[in-house]
């Protein structure tokens, strides 16, 4: 693997994630745009620092390791669930349009209804599953070990406790409309419906949304 390749491919990916998201976010809530809705926060840069920091640190301790034909295996298996995991996103945030807000709703506007087809049908939560999917194929790309655990854990704490208020809400307004379609559709984090308290079918098949 070349020393550029998962660079120049990650400062792309991160171009299209960002530029999409933002673009989207302007298209569905044009009044409430700005410049936090790049969702480009100093833990967020810090996060993407460390992750430039191993990949350089690495080159120089050890650079028979990121040149080696394990590294290029995980360039591509890395940029495969990088695409995957911001299509989904993607497909979320258009699916979801007026629903998709950035910051989790706290009260219900009339215009806000519970989708539960098109890709929330295979994900409950596209749009963050998608996201924790996207940062760690980001860093297999680059083939980081240490980075990859750090945000495996550090985004899977995020995102469960920011499902656990955003479904708060979401049962109080769509009440077993919600509690029905959880329990039948996964929310593709691993671990997090376990330990959410969510059982879904052991046999992989998946409950009919009604
Ligand atoms: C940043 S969006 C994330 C949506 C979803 N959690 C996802 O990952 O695709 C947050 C807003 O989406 C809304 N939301 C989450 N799931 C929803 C669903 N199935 N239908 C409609 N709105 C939903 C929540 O009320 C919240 O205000």
């Amino acid at each position: 693997m070349n020393f550029w390749t998962p660079l120049i491919t990650s400062a792309v990916l991160l171009v299209i994630y960002h530029g999409l998201d933002f673009y989207l976010q302007f298209r569905y809530h044009r009044n409430t745009v700005s410049f936090s809705s790049l969702l480009i926060t100093p833990q967020y840069v810090l996060a993407l620092l460390v992750g430039i920091g191993e990949y350089l640190l690495e080159w120089l301790l050890i650079p028979g390791f990121k040149s080696s034909s394990f590294a290029s295996l995980c360039y591509v298996l890395g940029l495969t669930v990088a695409v995957v995991g911001d299509t989904f996103r993607k497909l979320g945030m258009v699916h979801n349009n007026v629903g998709f807000t950035h910051l989790i709703a706290r009260q219900r506007r009339p215009e806000h209804t519970l989708v539960t087809d098109g890709v929330y049908s295979l994900c409950r939560h596209p749009g963050y599953a998608g996201w924790f999917w996207w940062c760690l194929g980001v860093a297999l790309m680059q083939c980081n070990p240490f980075t990859l655990v750090a945000y495996a854990v550090v985004s899977w704490r995020f995102f469960y406790s920011r499902i656990q208020t955003e479904e708060y809400y979401l049962v109080s307004w769509f009440q077993s409309d919600y509690t029905k379609y959880r329990s039948a559709v996964p929310s593709l984090i691993p671990f997090l419906d376990r330990a959410l308290g969510i059982s879904h079918r052991a046999d992989g098949k998946r409950r009919k949304v009604d």
